[in-house]
């Protein structure tokens, strides 16, 4: 299959240098999370919502702080606390300044459809009823309250949770992960350059500045919509390559019916439930995405390579009795789908 096929419409062509320039302005002040923040950007240009989880301190809030002030259109954030509920996402009673009692927009409300980032801090922290209205605010980018439908046609959700604290949080259900387009695992840099970059480089001490530092809404927010749809309607999968990605999304649910072999485990009994409808789709389109990236106007399967793990993993569900290892088998499981599966 040919892969030097690029795209000849101006408008794919203007807005990939615009996403180029995005992707600068976040590495320049995020070190070592490359890989990251290329997928940050796949699932920006898929209008798709992202789930970052890492260890303590690795600057998860720092990068999707720098990814919201890149993008611009208005940025809210808030903190998932344990007494946070769901009104406070859209309104609150304060006394105003002739003394009497009033009631004001909340954070979800206030900026109305300039609303471009909404980022939610330790969102694992907040109750499930505040998850069930983000997982709304996600699914319909909209709210209503005081008998109105709100509308948030541009927002896209970035919400971060701390992997090794686990006290006093509620696990997101399945439904509220699926929302998510992406779950991005981010790890400290391995390099003893960066690493020391990091310890001595008093440019990484202050977040605020470092933050700061980045240059401000290098993008239109208010026309990625379009964009998006462009890539999706202009960047091209053939039959075979719809195939490799059919099957590839099979075997992760059903490994048995392709003899994939995963150490120490039953394949017949393994998987209890893998991407759905809303994964899959999730997955071409970001393949897709990743071909625009490429400057190519037709998918390969190295698109979906490039992809897999961010949107499936999450998506995978396993028999209870390897979640002991489940981390480990599920990174085993798409190796084995990937090498197994034939590429066109
Ligand atoms: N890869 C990195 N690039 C730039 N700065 C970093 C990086 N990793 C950590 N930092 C710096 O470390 C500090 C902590 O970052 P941050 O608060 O974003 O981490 P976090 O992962 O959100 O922490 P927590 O787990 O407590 O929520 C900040 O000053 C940030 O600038």
């Amino acid at each position: 299959m040919s892969n030097a096929a690029t795209y000849s419409d101006n408008y794919l062509s203007d807005w990939h240098q615009q996403a180029v320039t995005l992707q600068n302005n976040i590495n320049q002040t995020i070190l070592g999370q490359e890989n990251i923040i290329e997928l940050m950007v796949l699932a920006i240009f898929c209008r798709g919502h992202i789930l970052l989880e890492g260890d303590v301190g690795v600057g998860k809030t720092t990068l999707l702080r720098a990814a919201a002030e890149s993008l611009g259109g208005d940025f809210e954030r808030i903190e998932g606390t344990i007494d946070l509920m769901p009104h406070d996402l859209v309104y609150y009673t304060h006394i105003s300044s002739d003394g009497k009692p009033a009631v004001s927009e909340g954070p979800l409300l206030k900026h109305g459809e300039d609303l471009s980032i909404f980022f939610f801090n330790e969102i694992n922290r907040a109750r499930p009823q505040v998850h069930s209205l983000l997982l709304r605010v996600m699914a319909e980018r909209s709210v209503t309250a005081f008998n109105k439908t709100f509308h948030f046609p541009h927002l896209q959700v970035f919400a971060d949770r701390n992997r090794i604290e686990k006290d006093e949080t509620f696990e997101l259900p399945a439904a509220a992960r699926d929302r998510f387009m992406m779950e991005l695992h981010i790890k400290q840099p391995k390099a003893e350059a960066q690493l020391k970059e990091l310890m001595f480089n008093t440019r990484y001490y202050d977040a605020d500045k470092l933050v700061d530092s980045a240059d401000k809404a290098v993008l239109p927010f208010n026309q990625l919509n379009d964009i998006a749809t462009a890539i999706q309607s202009q960047i091209h999968a053939s039959d075979a390559v719809q195939d490799y990605a059919y099957h590839l999304c099979q075997a992760l649910r059903r490994p048995q019916d392709y003899n994939i072999q995963i150490s120490d485990v039953d394949s017949e009994k393994l998987v209890l439930g893998g991407m759905g409808p809303r994964g899959i789709s999730y997955l071409a389109r970001c393949a897709r995405a990743n071909a625009w990236l490429k400057q190519r106007n037709n998918v390969i399967p190295e698109d979906f390579h490039a992809v897999i793990r961010a949107i499936s993993k999450h998506r995978i569900f396993l028999n209870p009795v390897y979640n002991y290892n489940g981390e480990a088998i599920i990174e085993e499981l798409i190796s084995g789908v990937l090498n197994t599966i034939p590429s066109p």
